[in-house]
């Protein structure tokens, strides 16, 4: 992983002066260089690139997985890992809270987040995990283009409140999930500002010509009111594939699909019904009416007499009350308007038991994502701004009760001391909004509840006289100075975020919320199946339906309180979104916009208080991990006990003060120190980086040699079973007397054991060497190279035994090995020869014709001849560096000679085998070739003689040795002499 160097500072609980200014400077500085992501402690602020930045791919998701927060750069993804390690490592449920005005870049986060969420699973080829978590992703398409539109803020803005949890079972993958919306923005739907749209749904379901378009006689070029003055593009028409493929892949039926397209074809065409009046005052209802009833199910004489007028229960009776001309426009609009949010409010139900965690699955712990309305304060703010701003006030008492109370309770429990910070707390505002009887919401449902019509201006006049001394409510009655307010239409609140004045037109309508029962009765006779589904209560009988239902401001009172109740009992993270400008371009940054964002957002606020204490808290192993090559005494490692005293012993050793120690954290005071902490760490990082590679590439070559070794011992192996195969063929040959022996098929039986025997000679010839074609074997005489002669020998002498190497230290071989042992320590003291690899009783022939017993000893340098005795070293030892060659007879005969080119005498030696085996000359070849090659790098020349003779230098003279032909008779004596020919008798030689 490259890591980029930082800009500015990636926490803006690092900076030393901390003002507005500094802060709104450093977004800025990190902005210009791509770094859209900076941290207050745990909680992200974003900013909006407006461009795409390849800081999302695969590659980068690999750098958060598992890392902590500060070990990173800031990122979504870290906050996302965070989300799912608390809840692997701790069972603990989490959510994240996305908070932002439009367009700064909430959903946006959120989708990042599910992707990592559903790239990060332990098993990545469950076959349910998967449909999971490409439902989980695909849901979102079908929500943006019912619940999405462009507005002059954002081109694909959310126009309603999402929350959605996803579930997981024990191993932390995704296994289904629950979506919950909030208040769609429904007056969209008939209403539009200039250079909006509505939402996506309508333009994507004009841009083909597909079967509803034709069905209902709609047509793409054709102009629709309320789609406004804006025209389906080629965009609309590629997503409407898209939401069509995630509906499949959400199993939604395609009947289901039918109906919801016919719904929205119908609520086009509701838009599109004109009113006017007959002479007699009759109401007449135009437009694509015959179009409307086919798209919505519905009869055309039920359509117009719901339009047209209503029937009451009064009194036990039914009434009915024809509309006046405003009346049925304002109806039509009601009932467009009522028919798209069921609509939306179904869709997402329908998406919750797409993903609804399966029975008998556990789904025990949950991840919540909260992607919801930022503050909002326009031109114009109403009844939606008045619900949006009292949903952020209850998301800020969360963050101030979560952040505020967990920080103090953290102090607590680490038993640190500290003195509380004064923070604004907003509990007066949202009680100023909700409280029961006193609150905005109850004197605006006990003013919906009213028999008698209340206005708008009567329902303020009735808040002014209850809120009046309100520190945070006032209108223009109540502070006549105030021109700013309109008398009877403005009241103001002073959210926490800063003033907003509301207009009080529409309030009553708009919480009334209702929808007159003959509509719902319209909608729930519809024969589109799903359609009638949305509206069970309008089967209910007319006469039992008098009972109103909760106002809009209650209901969502009610939904906000819900929410507000599970995030409490989660983990919290948060992602603080920035809109850089609002002309929705790269680059740009509009001071003005940002700091007014920073500062409702409470950011600065958020600093101090994650700084009133301490600005940083870490945990003692994670201080340690990272800080500790900054101390000889903790690095590489502390050799005390606790990673407390471990950090104690680090600070003192820096000469840090200003922390204090808690039970399991340190708690540092100062920003400063954190830096310092970090600059000396970046300083010491290169040579440990250095020091890295250098351990890893050795760690790659001792593995590359153990897998040589491997093939090495594999190859050997292999080549023994060959030569075995190549035996037992030759001895069965021979017991059935045909291959080899039918060339000579009368041979005598001497001859066939002879040739058995030639063959086995060849073959222990052939493993002490370096193989050498067959034909060249009667040449034996050959450099070998010193570790083939070491492996080929111990894979056919040391298959069958160990090879000891040092014998005289053994009991069994040498009666007087403790006198050797000691001889020899006395000697590997005085001499430096090194360790002892071999060692044997020799009968040694001298230049005198003398025969003499010796022991040799072969150590890691040098050969000695040492008194058979005593064990004391007789002459100068040779270094194993002087050998010239090393002379073997091909028999069993025990005899070696070592020839020393620099001296005049070449070693002849007969050795002497112990009584359980009958060769020591292949481990001593092995021993002083591996030796000789370690030493000199070269291969060591050992010749093999084949036939019964092989010479020697003694004196300076050239001496034939030889074997005793066969018919000799036995002698006493391993070695006898005459006319310069030396006769080594093996038989002798035993020991
Ligand atoms: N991280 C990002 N990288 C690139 N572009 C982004 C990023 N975040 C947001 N955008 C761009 O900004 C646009 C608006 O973002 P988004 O829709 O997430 O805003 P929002 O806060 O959810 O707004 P609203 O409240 O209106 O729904 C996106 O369509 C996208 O073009």
């Amino acid at each position: 992983m490259t890591t980029q160097p930082e800009v500015g500072v990636p926490d803006f609980v690092l900076l030393d002066n901390l003002t507005t200014d500094k802060f709104i400077e450093n977004l800025h500085l990190r902005f210009q260089h791509n770094k859209i992501y900076t941290y207050i402690g745990e909680v992200l602020v974003s900013v909006n690139p407006y461009k795409t930045l390849d800081i999302y791919g695969a590659q980068h998701m690999a750098q958060y997985r598992g890392r902590e927060m500060f070990e990173v750069a800031p990122h979504v993804y870290a906050v996302a890992d965070a989300c799912q390690r608390v809840l692997r490592q701790q069972g603990r449920d989490t959510c994240v809270l996305i908070s932002g005005e439009s367009g700064a870049g909430k959903t946006e986060a959120s989708k990042f987040i599910m992707k990592y969420i559903a790239a990060n699973t332990t098993q990545v080829h469950r076959e349910y995990i998967d449909r999971v978590k490409n439902v989980l992703i695909q849901s979102n398409s079908i929500l943006e283009t019912f619940g999405n539109a462009k507005t002059n803020r954002n081109d694909n803005s959310s126009r309603f409140g999402k929350y959605m949890d996803i579930n997981f079972d024990y191993k932390g993958d995704p296994v289904g999930g629950h979506i919950s919306n909030y208040l769609l923005e429904k007056s969209r739907v008939v209403g539009l500002q200039p250079g909006e749209r509505n939402f996506h749904a309508f333009y994507q379901l004009l841009s083909t010509n597909n079967a509803y378009t034709k069905k209902f006689g709609l047509n793409s070029s054709a102009v629709y009111k309320i789609l406004g003055n804006e025209r389906t593009t080629a965009q609309d028409s590629k997503l409407y594939s898209l939401t069509n493929s995630a509906f499949n892949a959400l199993g939604f039926a395609p009947a289901v699909v039918d109906d919801i397209w016919s719904i929205v074809a119908g609520v086009i065409l509701l838009g599109e019904l004109t009113f006017s009046e007959t002479g007699e005052g009759q109401l007449v209802v135009g437009g694509p009416v015959r179009a409307c009833v086919n798209a919505l199910g519905v009869s055309e004489a039920a359509l117009r007499s719901a339009l047209g007028g209503r029937v009451l229960a009064a009194g036990g009776e039914l009434v009915s009350k024809d509309h006046s001309l405003v009346d049925a426009h304002y109806t039509r609009l009601a009932l467009a308007k009522a028919a798209y949010d069921r609509l939306f409010t179904w869709i997402v139900q329908q998406i919750n038991k797409a993903i609804e965690v399966p029975s008998g699955q556990w789904g025990g712990t949950l991840i919540g994502v909260l992607d919801i309305y930022g503050f909002e304060i326009f031109e114009t703010n109403s009844f939606e701004q008045f619900c949006i701003n009292y949903c952020n006030e209850k998301l800020q008492q969360l963050f101030i009760e979560l952040v505020l109370k967990q920080e103090q309770e953290e102090y607590a429990r680490e038993g640190i001391q500290w003195t509380p910070v004064a923070y604004f707390n907003n509990r007066i505002i949202c009680e100023l909004v909700e409280a029961p009887h006193q609150g905005i919401i109850a004197i605006m449902d006990e003013a919906c509840l009213n028999p008698t019509k209340i206005s708008d201006q009567q329902l303020l006049e009735a808040m002014d006289k209850r809120l009046s001394g309100h520190k945070h409510y006032t209108s223009r009655q109540l502070t006549p100075i105030d021109k700013k307010l309109k008398h009877g239409v403005d009241f103001r609140i002073t959210h926490y975020a800063g003033d907003v004045t509301y207009a009080i037109t529409g309030f009553m309508d708009k919480n009334k919320d209702s929808l007159w029962q003959d509509l719902k009765r319209l909608l729930h006779s519809s024969d589109v199946a799903s359609l009638r589904d949305m509206w069970p209560e309008g089967g209910t009988n007319i006469q039992k339906t008098s009972k109103r239902p909760p106002s809009a401001a209650t209901l969502f009172r009610s939904s906000m309180s819900a929410l507000v109740q599970g995030l409490q009992t989660k983990e919290p993270f948060y992602v603080r979104c920035i809109k850089p400008n609002s002309l929705q371009t790269p680059n740009t940054w509009d001071e003005q916009l940002v700091r007014h964002q920073v500062a409702y957002l409470g950011l600065v606020e958020n600093v101090r208080v994650r700084r009133a204490g301490f600005a940083s808290r870490q945990r003692y192993d994670r201080f340690l991990k990272r800080y500790k090559m900054l101390s000889q005494y903790t690095w590489p490692n502390f050799r005390g006990t606790s990673d407390r005293d471990a950090v104690m012993v680090l600070l003192r050793d820096l000469q840090v003060t200003d922390v204090q120690f808690g039970h399991t954290k340190l708690f540092i005071r100062s920003a400063k120190t954190i830096h310092g902490l970090e600059a000396a760490r970046a300083e010491l990082i290169p040579s440990i980086v250095v020091l890295l590679q250098k351990l890893w590439r050795g760690t790659i070559a001792r593995r590359r040699y153990k897998k040589m070794k491997a093939a090495l011992t594999i190859y050997n192996a292999w080549k023994r079973y060959k030569f075995r195969q190549y035996i037992s063929s030759l001895q069965s040959e021979l017991t059935r007397g045909r291959g080899v022996m039918k060339s000579w098929p009368s041979a005598p039986r001497g001859v066939a054991v002879a040739l058995i025997q030639g063959a086995y000679r060849r073959w222990r010839a052939y493993l002490v060497l370096k193989p050498v074609p067959r034909d060249q074997w009667h040449q034996l005489k050959l450099k070998i190279s010193a570790a083939s002669a070491l492996k080929s020998r111990r894979s056919h002498w040391g298959a069958a035994r160990l090879w000891k190497g040092d014998y005289l230290a053994d009991q069994t071989y040498n009666d007087k090995a403790s006198v050797y042992r000691s001889a020899l320590s006395s000697l590997q003291r005085s001499q430096n020869i090194g360790k002892a690899l071999f060692s044997c009783r020799v009968h040694k022939f001298n230049r005198h014709n003398k025969l003499a017993e010796r022991c040799l000893l072969v150590t890691t340098s040098a050969i000695c001849k040492l008194d058979a005795n005593t064990f004391k070293l007789l002459k100068k030892p040779t270094p194993i560096t002087e050998v010239g060659a090393i002379r073997v007879m091909s028999s069993e005969a025990q005899l070696v000679v070592v020839s020393v080119p620099s001296a005049r005498n070449d070693l002849v030696l007969g050795l002497v085998c112990p009584h359980d085996q009958t060769d020591l000359v292949g481990e001593l070849i092995g021993v002083l070739a591996n030796r000789y090659h370690m030493l000199t790098g070269s291969e060591a020349i050992v010749e093999v003689e084949s036939g019964a003779t092989t010479r020697c230098t003694l004196g300076g003279k050239h001496r034939a040795l030889q074997l005793p032909a066969s018919e000799h008779a036995p002698v006493q004596t391993p070695f006898t002499h005459a006319h310069n020919v030396i006769t080594y008798h093996p038989a002798s030689a035993r020991a």
